[in-house]
């Protein structure tokens, strides 16, 4: 459920209809919806009730400050992946202590700063990681929170390119290695062994897989629990897709009370990284049709966003709705809608039936995850403005930037 809908025929975002936020800031341009952000939140924090848990967002699906400083204000942890991402929740306002940081290539600068900040855990991908992790502490006087982020060998029914928990992805520690890794962290003077982590893979649409990896970790938590290795907490990681076409993926209510029961009496406390959930139907990429032109065998929609905006169509084949903001009675046409990029695959979407005119307004849904953090200035094009829309307000939350922007730090040869 989000908060984008027709009213009186225009398309709006909770009470402010889209068409006002593109007069008032122009395009392209993302626009949130602050109560669909809240709405999703508490799904997943009141599903897991009242099971001792943290939800730590995923920081890499939208990592604005005001998205980061609403989601810290509700109580939201965050799963970072780098030094840039840490120090974005410290600027909002977000509790360090609630911070798991993943990532397989973490640098010694980037586990001084989070050390120093004083963050929940860090979800340990390697052995080599371990060691670096375990001398690093050492220097500062202190002592690393670690969890293991095991690779369970489990398809997530994916798409090959957001796959992570395969034996061939280069995510986490091999399950056959995981006892002896656990065991050389135990035995290292300047960590905590705090938990295990798993994160499988991203938009999966079915339960199996997750409880498939969370058995394989679960059975692993029992054998170390018999070496006297015991954990305080599971991170099952992010992962719980979304709706963008036809698929229904399980409700969090669903995905949390599967993970419960299997869980059981065990006196874990369970961290979940949803990102996509949270924020992927939270937010549309506004964009206006410039042109339409006919080509020998199809009609194209040129509009002013392109893939440096929003990349999934291009990088994952994504599919993703556009629908118009004010639609008009009349014909449709099949258009391919791209972007002015100058790349065959810029596009947002193919073979889309649209009654349109240049100067009409388009709204890619589902563009709230994945969709400004990945934005680039490819053809110097600077990226899109974001918009939060509360109620019958709406705030700008990053202003367009300037193509005076985009050359700082640049310089000329003497
Ligand atoms: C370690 C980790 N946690 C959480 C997430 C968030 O995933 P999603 O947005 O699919 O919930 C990701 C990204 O896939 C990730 O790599
Ligand atoms: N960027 C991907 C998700 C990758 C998640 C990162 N582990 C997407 O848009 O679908």
């Amino acid at each position: 459920m989000d908060h984008f809908s027709y009213r009186q025929g225009a398309l709006s975002a909770e009470e402010v209809p889209l068409a006002e936020v593109a007069a008032a800031y122009g395009t392209p341009c993302y626009v949130y919806s602050r109560a669909t952000i809240e709405r999703h939140f508490h799904a997943f924090d009141r599903a897991v009730g009242d099971h001792p848990h943290l939800i730590c967002y995923a920081v890499k699906a939208n990592s604005n400050l005001a998205v980061l400083n609403l989601l810290a204000r509700l109580g939201s942890g965050f799963d970072i992946v780098s030094g840039g991402e840490l120090a974005r929740v410290i600027q909002a306002g977000g509790d360090p202590g609630k911070v798991v940081f993943s990532g397989v290539g973490k640098t010694a600068d980037e586990m001084r700063q989070a050390l120093q900040a004083g963050i929940y855990c860090f979800n340990v991908e390697s052995e080599a990681e371990l060691e670096r992790l375990n001398e690093v502490a050492g220097a500062m006087g202190l002592k690393a929170p670690v969890s293991l982020r095991i690779n369970p060998d489990v398809d997530a029914g994916t798409h090959p390119y957001i796959s992570t928990g395969l034996k061939e992805n280069k995510f986490g520690i091999a399950m056959a290695r995981a006892e002896q890794v656990f065991q050389r962290a135990a035995s290292l003077p300047n960590l905590q062994v705090k938990g295990a982590d798993c994160h499988i893979g991203s938009q999966l649409t079915t339960l199996p897989p997750f409880i498939d990896a969370l058995d394989r970790l679960l059975a692993l938590v029992d054998r170390l629990a018999e070496l006297g290795i015991v954990l305080s907490h599971l991170d099952v990681g992010g992962g719980l897709g979304v709706r963008y076409d036809e698929e229904s993926p399980p409700l969090p209510d669903e995905y949390a009370r599967a993970l419960r029961e299997h869980l059981g009496n065990r006196p874990l406390t369970l961290i979940l990284e949803p990102g996509r959930a949270i924020m992927a139907n939270a937010g549309v990429l506004l964009t206006e049709v410039a042109y339409l032109k006919t080509g020998e065998d199809r009609h194209f929609a040129i509009v002013d966003a392109a893939m440096n905006d929003l990349i999934r169509p291009s990088l994952y084949s994504a599919w993703q709705a556009i629908i118009p903001v004010e639609p008009r009675d009349g014909p449709h046409q099949t258009y391919d809608v791209v972007g002015p990029v100058c790349e065959t695959g810029d596009f947002l979407g193919k073979g889309r039936e649209l009654c349109i005119e240049p100067g009409d307004l388009l709204a890619v849904r589902s563009s709230g995850a994945y969709g400004f953090t990945m934005a680039s200035n490819y053809n110097s094009r600077p990226r899109a403005a974001e918009v939060m829309v509360d109620g019958d307000a709406h705030h700008l939350i990053r202003a367009r930037e300037t193509v005076e922007q985009l050359w700082q730090g640049e310089s000329l040869l003497p």
